[in-house]
Formats: structure tokens, sequence, C-alpha cells
């Protein structure tokens, strides 16, 4: 089936690094695809999600976007302005308006009705992240944008949110990119995982990526309960990964 997103050895510096901050990166997601990247702090992920969205400018490669693509982009919780007084309702209707009914439908179906009237900075984490959800939901998107959705969450909030992320998908049949740091419950919801370090290090099924001893070197003790998850099945390669790149601090692989 044609990708959603399709992305071809995209290398991105931002000003003051010395080194690109992303090293010939291939990228794509087909339709009702989840496809969750993970990585070690400031190894790239949101600089690929903003690069893929068209945000940035690339040094080399290219992006293709299906022509039309909606798509509903949840940013980092952190970047939400959450000082700013405003109620619920009114964050549903940036940009664009929304009815009343199309409001109560969208919070009715990420599980947080009746909060139209509730002050966005009196939200719990959990509140919040269902309300930006709520947002990128409303133009009924082919792919969702998730950069770190359950941050600052607790265990089981993350596992509801990721159970209605799921759900979501099922429903529309919305693809979903999403970075995340939490390992265990991200491998269970994704299709397919990417373990990005600068550079992609391995990619492939959960069970694959939870298994490929880039992906182990990285995240050390806490990929031990990932691989408990899964059988060991486990045959990548990194021949898709460009000759001659460099290797993050973290990344252990060999070619
Ligand atoms: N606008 C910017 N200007 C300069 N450097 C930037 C900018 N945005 C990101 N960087 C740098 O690029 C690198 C990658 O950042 P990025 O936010 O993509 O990483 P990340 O994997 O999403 O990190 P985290 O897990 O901490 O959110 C970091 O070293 C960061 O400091």
């Amino acid at each position: 089936m044609t990708a959603l997103i399709r992305a071809q050895d995209l290398s991105v510096s931002h000003a003051g690094t010395d080194l690109p901050v992303l090293r010939h990166v291939d990228f794509r997601i087909a339709p009702a695809e989840i496809v969750t990247v993970v990585g070690p702090n400031g190894s790239g992920k949101s600089t690929l999600v903003r690069a893929l969205l068209g945000h940035l400018a690339l040094d080399s490669g290219r992006v293709e976007r299906a022509p039309g693509l909606r798509i509903g982009y949840v940013p980092q919780r952190v970047n939400i302005e959450r000082a700013m007084p405003m109620t619920v309702r009114r964050f549903l209707s940036l940009p664009h308006r929304v009815s009343d009914a199309d409001a109560k439908a969208v919070l009715d179906r990420t599980g947080v009705p009746g909060l139209q009237a509730r002050q966005i900075t009196q939200l719990s984490g959990g509140q919040l992240q269902r309300v930006l959800l709520a947002r990128a939901l409303l133009n009924d998107p082919q792919l969702l944008v998730l950069d770190e959705p359950t941050q600052g969450l607790d265990q089981p909030g993350i596992v509801a949110f990721y159970k209605l992320i799921e759900e979501v998908r099922a429903e529309t049949g919305a693809a979903v990119l999403m970075v995340s740091h939490d390992l265990l419950v991200v491998m269970r919801a994704s299709d397919r995982v990417m373990c990005l370090n600068g550079h992609v290090c391995c990619e492939g099924t959960p069970q694959a990526v939870s298994a490929a001893p880039a992906y182990r070197a990285m995240f050390g003790a806490e990929s031990q309960g990932t691989l408990a998850l899964y059988q060991h099945h486990h045959d990548h390669d990194h021949d898709h990964v460009a000759e001659g790149h460099v290797h993050g601090p973290d990344c252990a692989h060999t070619h």
C-alpha cells in the first residue's frame, strides 16, 4: 500500500551543532500502521518528527507526504502554553472553530467528558493529554503524530492512554507515529519500532527490535523487561544503514 509519509536519506542540522542531528535516516509509515520512535534524550526523535511534518529545513534527503494528507499533531506537552487562561472548549476551537456537538463528541471519545468549561491550566496531566489528543482528532486525521504523549503520567495512566490510541486506530483507521520513552508499553502497542540515535540503529517489529544488540546496548537494564515479553526470534542486520555514518555515544552496534 502507498505510504502516507516516506522520507529518504534525511539529514538535518540545527544552528550551532557541528554534526547533523539526523544522519541518513529513511522512514515510512503506511495507513493504519502504529510506528514508534525510541532513543535516548537528544537522539533526534523530535527533530525527525518535525522534519517529517515539514517544519524544518533539510540538509539533504527528501520527504514525500501523500497529497492532501490530514495530520493530527500532538506536540510535546512541555511546548503547550499552560499559563495561558483558556477553557478546554476554546482550545478545541483553535485554530478551526468546531461545533458544540463535535467538541462534546470528541471529549467523550477520548475519555474526558464534560471538561468543556475547565481551564486548560487546571487539568491533570492525564486529562491534558486526552484533551490534546481530542484536538488532534478533530480534523479526522489519516495520521496521528504524538510526541511523548504520556510524559508525566503514572503507569496506569500510560497503559490507559496507549489503549485509547489503539482503539482510535481501530475505529478510524488512522496511522499513528509516536515518540516515546515508555519502552515496555509502547513496544506492545506498536506494529513497528525505530530505534534512533542520530541514525537508525535498528528497526522492525517490537520483537526484532527488543532483541537487537543496538537496542539492548542503548537501553541497558530497562530493555531486559521488554525482552521478557517476546520470544527470541531475531534476525536483523544493518544493511539499510548508510555506510560511514557516525555512531552516537550510546550506540554500540557494529557493521
Ligand atoms: N531548535 C534547535 N536549535 C538547536 N539545537 C536543537 C534544536 N532543537 C533540538 N536541538 C538539539 O538537537 C538534538 C536533538 O534534539 P531532539 O529534541 O530532536 O531530541 P529528542 O530525541 O527528541 O530528545 P528528548 O528525548 O530529550 O526529547 C539535541 O542535541 C538538541 O539539543
